[in-house]
């Protein structure tokens, strides 16, 4: 641990290889593959170690839920990262592993409601609350905590967008000009300098990181993407719903939000802050039965003397040296399987029959990758550490 510390505190450990290019006039680190800006908030008197009372107090608002628990597992192997505070609403005043058995070893503290809960003991916080209530909350948190908020409540910048897809009135404006967009591997430069990081939608984050790279080339055309996707229920939260139960969801599959879905002016202002113009995309999410786990088929039309193989290599290029991320070689099929519980993405790219276009496969475990993996990958980078601290589970498979 200690050599860790120091490692950090110097811009180097065993598994860190200084890299020889430089981005925006700061020195980068490759860390197991992976590019992150040198660690810039803490010295080295400052490094803060698990076992130590400096370590990085963390709240987890939200905690009795699907994407708090996943959090809770996640930290469990972080090194410097603790709870300090955790929150829940029906379930407050209960402790964490009454709510979640599989967590009982670890030693946390009661979910208190959010009303009584004290932040003079937490620099940092994972808002893991139901987007519309996010906003007035994280409006009340003291200045100095670095947020990330894994609701949509601060995912779209034009806050008409979000009245509109959202139905409701947004009630912090002012917040919304400060938060990041927290697509790590798109937007990692800001994310490091950021104190409130919008997470993004599981969809939006499957979706965008294979046409992103695509897009910025001038690859693909940027009309007719016809996205069709699947999740797990997981995808809806834990609250009670009739059309989550085991009867309604098992031995079938079926589509929902046909046209409607709110992440859609979510893809779409990613894909168009990747093209500079207008971007219009077919979406369709549907329901699959399954716990957990998102694939993403996206049919796009390939510029002129382009080829499938072109996309492949492109990514492959865009991608080299990412750990979360694997362009999987040619003819290998993306299960869900094979990055269940993990924050990988797995891609690849088919040439389809119709000539000129391509199918692009992408899975994700949507709530790693799709939310609390790629949430504590966005709040290591906001604190100045490897973006790869507790995040190098395996895929559970089968
Ligand atoms: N599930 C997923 O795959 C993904 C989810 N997200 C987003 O992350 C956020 C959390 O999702 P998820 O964990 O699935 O949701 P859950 O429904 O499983 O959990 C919601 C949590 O918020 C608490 N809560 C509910 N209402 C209130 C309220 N009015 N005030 C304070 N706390 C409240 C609940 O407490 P209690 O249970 O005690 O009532 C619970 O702890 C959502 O915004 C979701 O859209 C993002 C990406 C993927
Ligand atoms: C299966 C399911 O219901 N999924 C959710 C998306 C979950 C998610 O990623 O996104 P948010 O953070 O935007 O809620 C839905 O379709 O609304």
């Amino acid at each position: 641990m200690r050599s860790l510390a120091l490692g950090l505190a110097l811009g180097y450990d065993g598994n860190l290889q200084k890299a020889s290019r430089r981005s925006k006039g700061r020195r980068s680190w490759i860390i197991r593959g992976s590019a992150i800006s040198p660690p810039r908030n803490l010295q080295f008197e400052e490094v803060r170690t698990k076992s130590s009372a400096k370590a990085v107090r963390v709240g987890v608002l939200g905690a009795s839920g699907y994407t708090g628990a996943e959090i809770v597992r996640l930290l469990a192997n972080h090194p410097h990262f603790f709870v300090t505070l955790m929150t829940a609403d029906r379930r407050a005043g209960h402790s964490f592993g009454s709510v979640f058995p599989h967590l009982i070893t670890q030693n946390l503290p009661d979910m208190v409601a959010i009303k009584d809960a004290d932040f003079s003991n937490v620099d940092a916080v994972f808002c893991c609350l139901p987007h519309g209530t996010t906003q007035e909350i994280i409006k009340g948190l003291p200045t100095a905590l670095k947020i990330v908020d894994l609701s949509a409540d601060f995912r779209l910048r034009n806050i008409g967008d979000y009245e509109e897809w959202y139905g409701q009135p947004h009630k912090a404006p002012e917040l919304q000009k400060e938060a990041i967009y927290g697509l790590t591997e798109v937007w990692r430069e800001e994310v490091c300098n950021a104190r409130l990081v919008a997470n993004p939608g599981c969809y939006p984050t499957s979706i965008q990181l294979p046409l992103v790279p695509l897009i910025k080339a001038h690859l693909i055309g940027l009309k007719n993407i016809i996205i069709d996707a699947k999740s797990g229920v997981s995808g809806a939260g834990r609250g009670a719903k009739e059309g989550n139960l085991f009867t309604e969801i098992s031995e079938g599959i079926h589509a929902y939000g046909i046209t409607k879905h709110r992440h859609v002016p979510e893809i779409e202002q990613g894909l168009q802050d990747a093209s500079n113009s207008e971007v219009t995309v077919s979406f369709t999410p549907h329901l699959m039965p399954m716990s957990r786990g998102m694939q993403s088929t996206i049919y796009v039309e390939m510029s002129a003397g382009v080829t499938h193989d072109d996309l492949h290599q492109h990514l492959r290029t865009a991608y080299e040296g990412e750990e979360f991320i694997r362009v999987l070689d040619k003819g290998s099929v993306p299960h869900t399987q094979h990055v269940r519980g993990s924050n990988y993405c797995f891609m690849n790219v088919f040439p389809d029959r119709i000539t000129g276009r391509a199918i692009i496969i992408c899975v994700i475990d949507n709530l790693v990758k799709g939310a609390s993996g790629q949430a504590l990958q966005n709040l290591n980078l906001m604190l100045g550490y490897p973006e790869n601290l507790g995040l190098q589970q395996q895929p559970l498979f089968p």
